[in-house]
């Protein structure tokens, strides 16, 4: 697969800025953009609104989800916590090699960001276990890693010095460059 047609995941704990940068990349690149929480089955996210970190066996079906929706969708960007490499893994075997973009920041600061949200269903009292699973992807020419503390605009333009000029052109991934 050419670097112009890979799904692109934008990865790390909740309150990162997943949705926001993605988003902003999506709207940058011409791209189209998933959102990696709306695959979640209800009872999923009735388990989060709870307080209760999910499961492995929880994220299996939603990772599965979101790599089949990346499958139908070249050249997406999907935000997705992604949190450990075998999650990583289950996401490639379903949609092949994957860009990482890995959001990642001080505790506080998430913390602060999630408390100031108002619209989401993510409790701040889970961002301990999501810190405790992350599993950082090694460094290497497949991944990022971006620290969130600087404003969304600037993450935006080192994703695209990373990504290079071909994440700009969406129209050829299909036809082979033609
Ligand atoms: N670079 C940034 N600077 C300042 N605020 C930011 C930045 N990125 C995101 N935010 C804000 O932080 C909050 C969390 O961002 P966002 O919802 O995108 O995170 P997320 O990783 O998708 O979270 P979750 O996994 O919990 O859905 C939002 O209110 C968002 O507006
Ligand atoms: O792996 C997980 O536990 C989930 O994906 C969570 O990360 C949430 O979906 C998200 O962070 C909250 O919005």
């Amino acid at each position: 697969m050419t670097a112009q047609g890979r799904t692109i995941v934008v990865m790390g704990t909740c309150g990162v800025g997943k949705t926001t940068l993605a988003a902003a990349l999506a709207r940058r690149t011409g791209r189209p953009f998933l959102e990696g929480d709306s695959f979640h089955p209800p009872q999923n996210v009735a388990a989060m609104r709870a307080q209760r970190p999910l499961t492995d066996e929880m994220r299996a079906g939603w990772l599965d989800a979101i790599a089949a929706a990346a499958r139908a969708t070249p050249g997406a960007i999907v935000s997705c916590s992604a949190l450990k490499e075998s999650y990583r893994d289950r996401l490639r075997a379903g949609i092949g090699p994957i860009t990482l973009i890995h959001l990642y920041g001080d505790r506080a600061l998430l913390a602060e960001r999630m408390l100031a949200r108002t619209d989401h269903f993510m409790p701040v009292s889970l961002l301990d276990s999501q810190l405790a699973l992350l599993e950082p992807p090694a460094p290497g020419p497949d991944c990022l890693h971006l620290d969130v503390a600087a404003p969304t605009g600037r993450l935006v333009d080192a994703a695209l010095a990373f990504l290079g000029a071909g994440v700009l052109s969406t129209h050829d991934m299909s036809d082979g460059g033609n």
